[in-house]
């Protein structure tokens, strides 16, 4: 566990750690593309880990600056740990090698649903089997359809999951109602990056077949960059470097929203800084951007009034993202309702606790940064959580206290 003191003001700069998001997919497009890909600046933490693991298992030579690939894919037991990318990526992949492959996780992971990606696979004539959750054996090498239709309500990364198959063996894929759609986006342009054409009709998406991959550079990431922004907002002026502002993350939303909310938000060639102004509630519908949903639902435990969030979705992350939240704020004396699909927050005198993030590292950089304004000191839980995506969170914390 760890110790939180409250801060008085915060004014200081951290760079942005590289897109967990990009990473993965720049593993994965390098396992299917013949030749030496090279990837540079790649986030290095426990879910990229899983991705390279993936990528090694299924025959590729790759560490984390490169992956050297045949382009074909051998049939592999896949340990995803508790990455839900790495997972669901995995299982569309499997069903380009020839036998079965068997793809598990960990804890929180277990419980993350697959049914709407297997029922997919198994429309194009892939056999798989499971219960709908991990472990998902995948029976691959043959794929007789080239049309396939997705359920995208619960998570997009079934959807990226048959856009990247999309690329090895050409598929068209029709999306029913998607959420999270900005990280289509992403996988869209890593799709191009890796030369993959793709036509988009309304809501479907024609990939057509052959990827070349020869280099990623992966680019700030704004989720981890998020908890950062929002301190700036609350406790005084913030400065996130690495971040570019072209990008299509689902969470450089974050600045908008910071913007709606009061904060005052300045913009660099390269760098973000968020500076404390008042602060009033909003009603934001965090289906597109759910890992803002716990440092937004903080965010509104220091603003004005009341904030509603919702995204229904959000049950099914590392953690009941709606539920956790709700309880450690009530728990720190925070006025917060919980809803069916997210919860309502209002300005609250938050006090020092126990906080338990259950495993969830986006929970735990949500409640370090709520405890910095709270009356007395906090005890984070399991805080190595958030090695998930961010191990460098505490030592960059402690940086921006320090300076
Ligand atoms: O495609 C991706 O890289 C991700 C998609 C999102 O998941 P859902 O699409 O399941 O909401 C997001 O929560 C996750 O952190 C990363
Ligand atoms: C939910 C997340 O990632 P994943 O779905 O890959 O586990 C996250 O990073 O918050």
């Amino acid at each position: 566990m760890i110790e939180i003191t409250p801060v008085k003001t915060l004014d200081g700069k951290i760079r942005a750690p590289p897109s967990k998001s990009y990473t993965h997919r720049a593993l994965f497009l390098g396992l299917l593309s013949e030749g030496k890909t090279k990837i540079e600046n790649p986030l290095i933490c426990t879910d990229t880990l899983a991705t390279l693991n993936a990528v090694r298992a299924f025959g590729a030579r790759a560490d984390w600056n490169f992956v050297e690939s045949s382009g074909e894919v051998e049939p592999a037991k896949i340990n995803a740990f508790e990455s839900g990318t790495t997972a669901r990526l995995a299982i569309g992949i499997g069903a380009l090698a020839d036998g079965r492959s068997v793809i598990d996780g960990k804890e929180s992971l277990r419980k993350r649903p697959m049914e709407p990606l297997l029922r997919a696979l198994n429309d194009l004539g892939v056999k798989t089997q499971s219960n709908g959750f991990l472990p998902v054996r995948v029976f691959g090498g043959e794929i007789r359809e080239d049309y396939v239709r997705v359920d995208g309500s619960i998570s997009s990364q079934f959807i990226t999951a048959l856009l990247i198959l999309g690329a090895k063996v050409g598929l068209s894929i029709e999306v029913l109602n998607p959420v999270s759609k900005p990280y289509l986006e992403i996988t869209l342009r890593t799709l191009k990056w890796a030369n993959v054409k793709v036509e988009r009709d309304d809501g479907i998406f024609h990939v057509h077949q052959g990827v070349k991959a020869d280099h990623f550079s992966i680019p700030g990431d704004y989720s981890s960059a998020s908890f950062f922004l929002v301190a700036g907002a609350i406790f005084g002026k913030v400065r996130v470097e690495g971040l570019d502002k072209e990008d299509v993350q689902a969470d450089k939303l974050i600045l908008d929203l910071l913007r709606e909310f009061g904060a005052e938000i300045r913009t660099g060639k390269d760098y973000v800084e968020v500076e404390r102004d008042e602060l009033v509630g909003q009603e934001v519908d965090c289906r597109d951007f759910p890992d803002l949903f716990p440092i937004l639902a903080v965010l509104g435990a220091y603003s004005e009034g009341k904030t509603v969030l919702r995204a229904k979705h959000l049950r099914y992350k590392e953690s009941d993202r709606i539920r956790t939240m709700a309880l450690n704020l009530a728990k720190m004396g925070a006025k917060v309702k919980e809803l069916d699909d997210g919860l309502i927050i209002s300005k609250s005198e938050l006090r020092g606790t126990v906080l338990n993030p259950q495993n969830d590292h986006r929970i735990a950089m949500a409640l370090t940064i709520a405890a910095l304004g709270a009356k007395g000191k906090s005890l984070i839980l399991n805080e190595r959580c958030v090695e998930k995506s961010y191990p460098n969170f505490f030592k960059d914390l402690r940086g921006l206290i320090d300076q």
